[in-house]
């Protein structure tokens, strides 16, 4: 065999204890993912709210426990007033984000109810491209306020008594692209955020609030844009947001499976800026990163060439792209990647829920189904709890066209008293041996879950997603060719991704 790794591991190494925030969604209004996708009054599995229990039964299943609403690029130009009220007096609006006729009638109530009902936290974003400060409290009053104000009251008048407690809030969204709706600079978008911050935590002072940081690692402003905006909003903030998707560009598969790495690197310079701005300031204070959109998306390559978007009404099919079983060992080793970060991203969204760039798809009034994505982030939602424990990993590398060299290998590992599991990706297109060793420690591995990577092009529909989960997504038995002990030797499929549980106990 050609290619081996070593992975040390020893449960008093830790990164941190994992926030099950980073495991939440993402629920947008923007083609299928609300209209046909969670909501369908009508379908066969409605409830009596007309909330899709098929998609709410495989939003469970893949162990989502927050869900950010109502965008995203929807949200800079949402008054959120239109999306509340008796709903036959809802008026529709142009999306200008989208360019899609926004019926209304479902807004925050609806949506804070189905999530309230099906046990995910929300995590609400407020509009800072066409609106401010006073539009931004008055939603956190709305939401969380108790009786006896004014926005509190409107919303025992439309039936809701108990506040919401929504604790997670994001100043806007993606500010610093110039897509955005309200699209500002830096100093601006700064200024404003810290005194819509201010402004929302006098309303509520438990609430925790999320910066837009960059939209992308590539963006112009990259760095410059977390600095300034950190330093206006130092005080009032908790978290920085991060976004960032992958895509296979011109067949250059080796970058792409590459892609956990730039990750990691992206996150590294974020922490970097945010504790530049503290060193400066000499505050004790830790901002920590809300990596509110991550996931695979063929954006450059279809979205963007395709962007001219005509006005559409009724729920058009909007980046509703389709994965491969390649795509799926990436999200595993993007999934690997915020583990070893626990420390520093307690909150991060697979962007996104339902039908747009989304682990589960749906045809109205049709079935609901899984794409070949949601087996990874299943199996790490299920798996990964307690505390992330800090690997050190020895890897050989390749070196890629887009990010350099990156390692061969990448693992992750956590721990919940004696129980835990491995994450082990192998990006290679041979099988890698891996010695874990584990000194001090027994380690008994159990069967675990392995994706391993296609060559094919995914094909739209539930019976092809079914076929592909069928062929590359398996329970698989510890692949270990030898243990001793302090030191277990295992084999990974080339271009696969494996979790597998283990139990630990000290010798
Ligand atoms: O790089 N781009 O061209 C680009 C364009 C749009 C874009 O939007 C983000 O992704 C959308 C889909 O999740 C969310 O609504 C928005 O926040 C993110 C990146």
């Amino acid at each position: 065999m050609s290619q081996r790794a070593t992975v040390l591991l020893h449960p008093d190494f830790r990164v941190g204890p994992i926030d099950r925030r980073v495991f939440g969604s993402f629920v947008e209004h923007l083609g299928r993912a609300v209209y046909t996708g969670i909501y369908e009054p009508g379908h066969a599995t409605a409830d009596e709210h007309g909330f899709r229990r098929d998609v709410a039964d495989l939003t469970h299943e893949l162990g989502v426990t927050m869900a950010r609403y109502p965008g995203g690029n929807f949200v800079s130009n949402y008054n959120w007033e239109d999306g509340v009220g008796p709903v036959e007096e809802r008026k529709p609006f142009i999306d200008l984000a989208w360019r899609t006729i926004e019926p209304n009638t479902i807004g925050t109530d609806e949506f804070l109810q189905w999530a309230e009902r099906e046990g995910i936290e929300p995590m609400m974003a407020v509009n800072l491209g066409t609106r401010g400060v006073a539009a931004a409290a008055a939603l956190v009053e709305y939401c969380n306020g108790e009786a006896g104000s004014r926005w509190a009251d409107l919303r025992i008048a439309n039936g809701r008594e108990k506040p919401y407690g929504v604790r997670l809030w994001c100043l806007g969204n993606e500010m610093d692209g110039p897509w955005q709706i309200g699209h500002k600079t830096a100093d601006e978008y700064g200024k404003l955020a810290a005194e819509a911050g201010k402004a929302m935590k006098l309303v509520d002072p438990t609430i925790e609030l999320v910066a837009c940081g960059s939209s992308s690692m590539q963006m112009d402003t990259f760095g410059e844009w977390e600095r300034t905006v950190l330093e206006h909003t130092w005080d009032v903030v908790d978290h920085i947001s991060m976004h960032a998707y992958y895509e296979e560009l011109d067949g250059d598969r080796a970058s792409f499976l590459g892609s956990g790495t730039a990750m990691d690197r992206f996150i590294r310079r974020v922490v970097a800026s945010a504790d530049a701005v503290g060193a400066r300031r000499r505050s004790d204070k830790q901002i920590t990163i809300s990596f509110d959109e991550w996931n695979v998306w063929y954006l450059q390559s279809r979205f963007v060439g395709e962007k001219n978007l005509p006005l559409q009404r009724d729920a058009p099919r909007i980046i509703e792209d389709v994965y491969s079983a390649l795509d799926a060992v990436v999200v595993g080793d993007l999934l690997v990647t915020l583990l070893n970060h626990a420390d520093r991203v307690p909150v991060a969204c697979l962007a996104q829920l339902v039908n747009v760039i989304a682990p589960i798809m749906t045809e109205p009034d049709g079935p609901a189904w899984r794409q070949p994505t949601f087996a990874p982030f299943a199996t790490t939602a299920r798996l990964a709890r307690g505390t992330a424990l800090d690997l050190r990993v020895t890897a050989p590398t390749v070196t890629t066209a887009q990010h350099g060299d990156v390692p061969v290998v990448t693992a992750a590992a956590t721990l919940d008293g004696t129980e835990g599991a491995v994450f082990l990706v192998n990006r290679s297109a041979e099988p890698v041996e891996v010695e874990l060793s584990h000194p001090g420690v027994t380690l008994t591995l159990d069967r675990g879950v392995q994706v391993t990577a296609d060559h094919e092009a995914a094909v739209e529909g539930p019976d092809h997603a079914a076929q592909v989960i069928a062929e590359h997504v398996s329970e698989v038995d510890a692949p270990v060719t030898s243990a001793e002990p302090g030191r277990t030797v295992l084999t990974l499929a080339p271009e696969s991704w494996l979790a597998l549980p283990v139990t630990l106990t000290r010798v």
